[in-house]
């Protein structure tokens, strides 16, 4: 059986400066996304335009958080690959109300979920039909809970088993830690998503750390200092 690769690593930022240096540190995705406004909070289409223009001669994948169908649009024009929107537990069955959220940017949202909704991988599917292009488990509350701390393994394998099979790029994140990187990579996402684990004292309203950025890429990608 052929073996899965090893996630790659998003990392969030919130400005172009933090977007180049998570970038210099070995980040494979740039998220844009304000910390100051919680968990799936939009920056400025202006300033993600800025953070886009920083990276447009990286090879390097991005995304940016919307926080509305208008901003959606907003954020596709800034230049992000990627889309991100969160998507509520109460339009989970409404195969209508989630294909209007995936409809402004065809082929290019991604379902943020919430681990205290307790999302399953039946979910999935709905998702595909739905639109989107990918889906991500992330944590609403940021005061440390972690996305282990509420979703057990088999649960999150069932969810990247899903996605896999529904052709949707998958992410995990949620206020995790370099330390989790093991345990979640079994899973084989194709992200973790890291920002507070990577930022000065853990703080995500703090700056990223570039050393906490190389840390975790040598955590997810160790066959590639055994090469070295
Ligand atoms: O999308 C990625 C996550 O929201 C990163 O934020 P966090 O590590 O502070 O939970």
């Amino acid at each position: 059986m052929t073996p899965l690769p090893s996630p790659r690593l998003l990392v969030s930022v919130r400005d172009p400066a933090e977007a180049e240096a998570a970038l210099l540190a070995g980040a494979d995705l740039i998220d844009a996304k304000d910390p100051e406004r919680g968990a799936l909070g939009a920056l400025d289409p202006s300033t993600v335009a800025e953070i886009m223009a920083r990276l447009a001669d990286a090879n390097v994948e991005t995304s940016a958080v919307a926080d509305s169908g208008e901003s959606l649009a907003a954020m596709a024009r800034s230049g992000a690959r990627w889309v991100k929107h969160g998507v509520g537990r109460a339009i989970w069955h409404d195969g209508a109300a989630l294909a209007r959220l995936a409809a402004p940017v065809p082929g290019r949202v991604i379902a943020v979920l919430f681990a205290e909704d307790e999302p399953r991988a039946d979910l999935v599917p709905l998702l595909a039909e739905a639109g989107f292009a990918g889906a991500m488990i992330d944590t609403a509350g940021k005061a440390g809970v972690r996305l282990p701390d509420l979703l057990a393994p088999p649960e999150l394998r069932a969810f990247v088993a899903a996605c896999r099979a529904s052709g949707l790029l998958c992410g995990l994140a949620g206020s995790l830690r370099i330390t989790d990187i093991p345990a979640l990579s079994a899973a084989a996402p194709d992200y973790l998503g890291f920002r507070g684990g990577l930022c000065r004292g853990f703080d995500r309203t703090n700056g990223i750390d570039p050393l906490r950025v190389a840390e975790a890429v040598r955590a997810l990608r160790p066959q590639a200092q055994d090469a070295a």
